[in-house]
Parts: C-alpha cells; structure tokens; sequence
C-alpha cells in the first residue's frame, strides 16, 4: 500500500511522516533551511508480515499544487494532516478536493500539533472537519490527534498501527493488465547509470524487461529494480519501483513521462475526456480556454474544444476534448484533475474517454457513440460494447488491447466475436463481431455483382478497385482478408488479376483455345506495337469478329489488355510499359518528394513509338487508374496498389 499525505503548508506531514518511519523526507538543502517541502518526499517501513508500506509527502505549499497531484496520482491511502491550531486551511480543502477527483476513497485524518491547544480547541477542529469531510468519499475516515514531534507521542502510535493494519488489510491489486508506471522522479546513479521511480499504474515488470519511454516511443531496458526500496526481481501494480534503465539518457526522461510495455501506450496530442467542473470554484469554460491538466504525473497546458455544448458551466459535466501542445499518454478511465489558466484554483476533474482522439469531427455523432461505447467499457460493459461501436470493419487488436489496457493474453473476447489475421502486420489481427465480419463479405460481394451487371464485357475486376466501390474507407489489409476468405470459400474466384463470381466465367471452347496458342506469342513477339485487329485477323486467317470475340475473353482471363478499341496488348507488354513509366518518372524526380510523372514527349521518345500511339497507351494507364494526368504529365498514383492485380496473382495466365 502507499499512503500520500495531502494538507496546508506547515501543518505538519514531514514531521507526521519523520515519526511514522524515522525518516526525513526532506532531504534538500533548501527544504530543510526554508523548513518547507518543495518535492515529493518518500519513505518506507517495514511491515510485520514482511510487506512494506510505502509513503509519499507532499508539499503543502499553495504554489506546489502540481507536485502534490503528480505525488497523489500514485497512492492508495489518502493521509489528510490538518493541524489543530489552525483547522481547515485553502489547502487542505484543495488537496481533499483533489484526492475526491482523483477517486481516492479510503484514508485518515491526523489531526496535528494537538500539543499547541487545549481539548476544547481538539474537539472544535474535530468538529469542523467532520463536516469538510461529510460530503467526500472519505465521510468515515477516523481522526487521530498527535503530537507527532513529541517522541513517544501516544496519538502517533495508534495512527501507525491503524496505517500497518490497513495496509495489510488491502487487497493486493489486478496486476494482469498491460504494464505502465507514471514517473515521478529521474536521477542518476553513479555507476548505474539512469533511474526512473513512480507507482506502478498496471501490470507487472520483470528485470530484463524491454519497456517503452513514451511519449517519446524511445526502448529501454529494466537492467536492475528496486520494490518500495528493496532490490527485486519483479514489481507490481500498486507498488513503488525504481527502475534502473539503460538505453536512455537522464535528460531524456522527465516527470510525466511513462514506462509502459511496448505498444501499451499511443502519444496524441488530444485526448477526449468526461469533466466536471467544481460548483464553488465558478469557473466557466468556453471552446479555447486554456486550461492546466494534471493526469499521472504529467502536467501540461491544454485548450478545451467541447463537445456538446458550446460552454460548460460551473458545477457542469460534459465531454470535452483536451487539445495539448506536446503529446500525452492516457488509457480510458485514468483520472486527471484541471486548475484554472492562472494555475492558482483547482477547478474540476475527469476521466480520459478516447486518449487517441481525432480532430476532425469531433462532434460527429459517430463520435459520440464511440465514446458512449468506451464509457460503457469504463461502466463494466467490457469490450464488447466497444467492438458494437467498431463499425464496419471492427478493430485492430493492438487498438483494442490499449483500449483495454489489457495484453491479448488477458483479453477475453467476447461470445459472437472473432479474430481475422492479416498479412500487413504479423500478430495484428482484426477484431469483430461475427455479425460485422458476415457483412463485410456481404457487402463484396454484392459490390461485385453489381460490377458484373454494369461492365458484362469485363471478365472482373481488381482487389483494390472493388474496394473502392463497396467500401473505399476499410483498412486494405482487412479488405484483402474478406477477398482471401470470400475466395477460399468459393463464394468469389480469381482469373488472373480479376474477381468474378464463378458464374461469370469465361471458357474457351477447344478451337478458341488453339487460336489463342498462336495469338498470344504473336502478340508478345510484337513488342510495344502490335497490329490493329484487321491485319491480326488477316495474319492469322480468323474472321475479325470471330476474333474481337476471342481477344474480349482473353481480355477477361487477365491475359492482354485493350488500349484501344481494336487494339489488344500481350499482358507482359503492358507490364514492361508499366515498368518504364515508373522508372522515367524516378528518374525525372529522384527524391519522390513531389508526385513524379512523366511527359508525353519524353515517354515518345522513351518508347520509339509515334506521338499517337504513345498517347494511347498513356492514356490507357489513366483510364485503369495507373497514372493520372496534370497537363502534359501523367502522375503515378499510389505505388502501394495494385492497379492491374498483378502483385496479386504474378504468375497467372
Ligand atoms: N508543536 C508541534 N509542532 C509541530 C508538530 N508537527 C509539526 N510541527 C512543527 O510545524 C512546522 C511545520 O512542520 P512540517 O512537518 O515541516 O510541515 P509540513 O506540513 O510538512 O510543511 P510543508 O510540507 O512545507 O507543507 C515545523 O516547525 C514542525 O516542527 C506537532 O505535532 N507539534
């Protein structure tokens, strides 16, 4: 367990702290000759059954709110110190208001410096915080009077034996998420080289762990561990590790920053989150406020852009996105707190929602029922009310699992849902709904039926186009999986680069077959500038519509292609000419940094065909989408697709 103390500045928790544990908490030179805390002070002692209980003090001091919450992001037990001679002080009700947003439900008060006043004074200040207390989650929390810097003061006994049997008390936390811990302190250590300390947030870590430093995204390593301040070889949620790292500089790692498990964590620079905002602290919030944030123990400026309505008032709750200058990191459900522009007033507090939100449409209301879905998720829905939302094509399971903040080893997936592997990234598959998964392949092949009936001459089409047509916005590479099972079923077929329906087959009778055994090598032996379909039919003594018959099932079977409307191109042509575009485009624009092309002078040249010709074929490569043409110049369009299927299907035919 880890107890944080909270309370107004000199109220007595480094003292409280010094006489729980023997230790001085204040360790700078500065803290101990201002006799004021201005970092976070950690202490730790032993328990009886061999445990450790763990402190964190917290400075006091109006201008030190932001350690505070780094300080009190981490802890379990919330020790309220309220000194009896001043009672309820600015801070201590902006520290309890602060453990109230960060949901921090269970703690204790110790009323100090009890030595300083009379038993009426005691029961007065009892009295009053009684009543602060009322209305927060800690209504039931006991009070303990000391006089913490008296030796042997009775009060401070009974508080540390509240405190050990309370942390023995404590269930041990779910430690089966993904791991992350929220640094709160970097130093380095002669001869070790960098540490990073904080509480683990989730999961586990093991020496030898390969971790990520994010935002940043930099690989560390976990060369050696300290658990609440003793050598380990594992450190688990809820627990206070110091995490020697090697693979990465000091002045890299700052407070705020996390160590997480590889791809447990995205940086954004928007997250969208539910707020409230404090009653008393009157503050209303408009599209652009500036605001402080504080979540783990990160703090940062941030601008609100709201999602619902156009202002939040004081005492209001509502989506809101948080707009960062520098990126962050956040899973559902973390808790964050925000103070006004000056930083001088606690004004409300939230859960993170979407940590990776985007910023167009942010209002759109498939937005909102994605973050009804992950409020639903947060509410104990699991994730399938997630995979509900992930409407069409589902979601990746890396996304799901950060999502989840859950390793795929944990994640249960719920009945009806399914996992479809990919070829793009190993290991990342698809999630979905077996439902969504059944309508994705509807959809293509309804999508191809339709090519069918608006292009009957076309033997198919390819991959990437039908994409285009049913569903332009899925990922590709779930799009090649529906096309891969819609084939392993036999629902779709492939002939050369083309999709069709089995009925729209096309098959050559015996005779056609021993023409196209002569065709085919006279067309490929024609090179760059094969014969009109005349003088084909002439040449090889077969009626010319007879012919054009023979070259359009040809032409279905993926075998030539039409750059003309009597004019067919042996099919390894077509791909020498395609290669040649490509590389004159290359050489035109070396660095690719703006879209190459190539003109239609240079490509006449290049060929040895005449203008026209060349021209034709230019334009043939537009038409299939190969290139597209900005004045005299024929653009490449995206290398990554497949225009003529032949990535697909490279030794068809
Ligand atoms: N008489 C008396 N003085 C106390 C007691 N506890 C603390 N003090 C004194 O109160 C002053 C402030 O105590 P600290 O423990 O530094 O207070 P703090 O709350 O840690 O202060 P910050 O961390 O700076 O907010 C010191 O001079 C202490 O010696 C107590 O029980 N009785």
């Amino acid at each position: 367990m880890i107890v944080g103390t909270a309370g107004h500045i000199d109220h007595g928790k480094t003292t409280l702290i010094k006489a729980l544990t023997g230790v001085n908490t204040d360790r700078l030179k500065e803290e101990q000759a201002r006799g004021i805390s201005i970092e976070l002070g950690y202490a730790y002692t032993p328990l009886a059954n061999g445990e450790v209980l763990g402190f964190i003090d917290v400075p006091g001091h109006e201008r030190l709110v932001h350690t505070m919450v780094a300080g009190a992001s981490g802890i379990d037990f919330a020790l309220l110190v309220i000194a009896a001679d001043d009672g309820v002080m600015p801070q201590t009700r902006e520290h309890l208001e602060i453990l109230q947003w960060l949901g921090i439900g269970t703690g204790a008060v110790a009323l100090t410096k009890t030595d300083r006043v009379d038993a009426a004074r005691i029961a007065e200040v009892t009295r009053e915080i009684r009543q602060l207390l009322a209305s927060t989650g800690l209504a039931d929390a006991p009070i303990f009077a000391v006089a913490a810097h008296h030796a042997q003061d009775a009060g401070t006994a009974t508080l540390r034996q509240h405190l050990h049997e309370a942390a023995q008390r404590m269930p041990p936390r779910r430690d089966d998420g993904l791991f992350r811990l929220a640094i709160d302190r970097v130093f380095t250590l002669a001869g070790h080289g960098t540490v990073v300390t904080g509480t683990v947030f989730s999961g586990q870590v093991q020496v030898g762990d390969h971790l990520a430093l994010m935002p940043a995204g930099d690989t560390v390593r976990v060369r050696s561990l300290h658990v609440q301040n003793r050598p380990a070889a594992s450190g688990h949620a809820g627990q206070r590790c110091a995490l020697n790292l090697s693979g990465i500089d000091k002045d890299a790692v700052k407070r705020g920053d996390w160590v997480a498990a590889p791809s447990a964590m995205t940086a954004s620079t928007r997250i969208d989150v539910e707020l409230q905002l404090s009653a008393q602290a009157g503050v209303t919030l408009r599209n652009r406020s500036p605001l402080h944030v504080h979540l783990g123990t990160l703090h940062q400026v941030a601008q609100v852009a709201l999602l619902e309505e156009n202002a939040l008032a004081a005492g209001g709750r509502g989506r809101v996105q948080l707009i960062f200058e520098f990126p962050v990191c956040a899973i559902p459900g973390d808790r964050f707190i925000v103070r006004n522009a000056q930083a001088n007033m606690t004004i409300g507090g939230g859960h993170v929602l979407d940590p990776l939100a985007p910023a167009r449409k942010r209002r759109a209301p498939e937005r909102q029922a994605w973050l009804d879905a992950l409020q639903q998720m947060l509410d104990g829905a699991g994730i399938s009310a997630l995979l509900q939302a992930a409407s069409p094509g589902g979601m990746r399971l890396s996304m799901l699992m950060q999502l989840s903040g859950l390793p795929s080893t944990t994640l249960q997936l719920p009945e009806g849902a399914q996992s479809i592997a990919t070829n793009s990234q190993e290991q990342d598959n698809f999630v979905m709904l077996a439902a969504q998964w059944q309508s994705l392949k509807t959809l293509a092949v309804a999508a191809l039926a339709d090519f069918h009936a608006r292009f009957p001459d076309e033997q198919g089409v390819d991959a990437a186009r039908l994409r285009r047509m049913a569903l332009p916005a899925l990922d590709n590479a779930l799009w090649q999986a529906v096309i891969g099972s819609l084939i392993g079923d036999a629902t779709i077929q492939r002939s050369g680069p083309w999709l069709h329906l089995p009925q729209h087959a096309v098959s050559l009778s015996d005779g056609e077959q021993a023409q196209a055994q002569q065709l085919l090598p006279a067309l490929a032996a024609a090179g760059f500038d094969p014969p009109w379909l005349r003088a084909l039919a002439q040449a090889h003594k077969i009626p010319e519509e007879q012919l054009r018959q023979l070259l359009r099932k040809l032409l279905r079977q993926g075998l030539v292609y039409q750059i003309e409307r009597d004019l067919f191109y042996h099919r390894d042509r077509v791909r020498e000419l395609a290669a040649l575009v490509a590389s004159l485009a290359a050489e035109q624009n070396p660095g690719q940094d703006a879209a190459a092309g190539v003109s239609a002078a240079r490509w006449r040249d290049a060929t040895g065909l005449g203008r026209k010709r060349a021209i034709q074929i230019l334009e043939f490569f537009d038409r299939v989408g190969y290139t597209r043409r900005v004045r005299d110049t024929h653009l490449l369009r995206d290398s990554e697709v497949d225009w003529f299927g032949w990535q697909e299907n490279p030794d068809s035919g």
